[in-house]
């Protein structure tokens, strides 16, 4: 098997693993959890989104919590923006150097998490990255539901394909390929993402895999050898989308971490940090992490964490 030898690895949990959290999560917990994983190496972090605040409460501090985190040269902050308005919140901190549109190969799915179809998704999208990269920011993209949506199930990988060749059109620099549900398998992950380089090169693509039926880092490692060196994940396994129910958290960076170390893939990351930061966000939220990692580590403390 040919994998890549260094793999990026971008931590959404601040944003995609604290969005569905039901309890509001107070402003300094997020920035003590954003501290902590910017120790462990990371350097992007995804820190939240100027969304409808009546649509993901957990996200209204956003602005607030961009600029309580000290500016640091190559760490950047994304955070999601749906319009042109949560474009002009972005660009108001004067912190963003990164935004992210999102859209999804389900229709159904577009409609209950944004209100539009896909097609006007991507009408919509199109000002905002234009703007964005006028205004200097690098603008990324999610294509949510690439293998299966909650509403519709089965989603067509050409649909997938159409989708992230047009956020790459609009000028998107890499599109992360959201499996919302978790519900992929790595054949089928392998297939899709085969569909989807047939139309974007492999360099622009992201794996972005939540691990509600234990099938995410299969699914990673099945796609790796079609060279994506993109991988989204959430340190403790956070999150869930709050319209996908029964969804639960992206797969936990700890142990993709480990996984790709023990490839031999490089991801400059320390293992031991961000099992710390996974250990603290736990503790915050009172309930144990989902990282396998983190909970083997924690039985046998005296084995090698890197
Ligand atoms: C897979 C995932 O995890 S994706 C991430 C989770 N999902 C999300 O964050 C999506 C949340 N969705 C939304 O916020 C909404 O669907 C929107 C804003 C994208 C579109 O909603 P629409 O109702 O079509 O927008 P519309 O322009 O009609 O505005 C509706 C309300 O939202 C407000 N609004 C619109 N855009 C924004 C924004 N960017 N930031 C804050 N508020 C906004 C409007 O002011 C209006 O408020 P009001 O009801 O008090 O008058
Ligand atoms: C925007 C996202 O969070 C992507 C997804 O999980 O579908």
């Amino acid at each position: 098997m040919t994998c890549p030898p260094k793999v990026r690895v971008v931590e959404v949990g601040p944003r995609d693993g604290l969005q569905n959290e039901k309890a509001i999560i107070p402003i300094g917990t997020k920035v003590a959890l954003i501290e902590a994983l910017v120790a462990s190496g990371l350097t992007s972090i995804e820190a939240g989104s100027f969304v409808s605040t009546k649509w993901v409460p957990q996200m209204a501090d956003t602005a607030e919590l961009l600029g309580l985190l000290p500016a640091r040269p190559g760490v950047r902050y994304p955070v999601l923006v749906p319009n042109l308005r949560g474009l002009e919140q972005a660009l108001a901190t004067c912190r963003v150097e990164e935004i992210a549109v999102f859209g999804a190969a389900s229709e159904a799915f577009s409609r209950r998490n944004i209100n539009c179809s896909i097609d006007e998704s991507l009408r919509r999208f199109e000002p905002v990255v234009s703007s964005a990269r006028e205004h200097g920011l690098r603008v990324r993209g999610y294509v949510s539901c690439v293998l299966g949506c909650p509403y519709e199930g089965e989603v067509d990988a050409a649909v997938v394909a159409r989708v992230a060749a047009a956020l790459t059109g609009m000028g998107c620099y890499e599109v992360s390929l959201g499996d919302t549900i978790g519900t992929g398998t790595p054949l089928k992950a392998r297939r899709m993402v085969e569909a989807v380089v047939a139309k974007v090169p492999v360099e622009h693509l992201a794996l972005h895999f939540h691990d509600t039926y234990g099938q995410a880092l299969a699914n990673i490692f099945a796609c790796l050898e079609l060279g994506v060196t993109v991988i989204d994940s959430a340190v403790a396994g956070l999150g869930g989308c709050p319209y996908a129910s029964g969804a639960t958290g992206n797969v936990a960076t700890e142990d993709v971490v480990y996984m790709l170390h023990g490839m031999g893939i490089d991801t400059g990351l320390d293992l031991a940090r961000l099992c710390e930061a996974g250990a603290m966000i736990s503790t915050a939220l009172g309930r144990a992490g989902a990282s396998r990692v983190a909970q083997a580590f924690h039985a046998a403390p005296n084995r090698r964490r890197d």
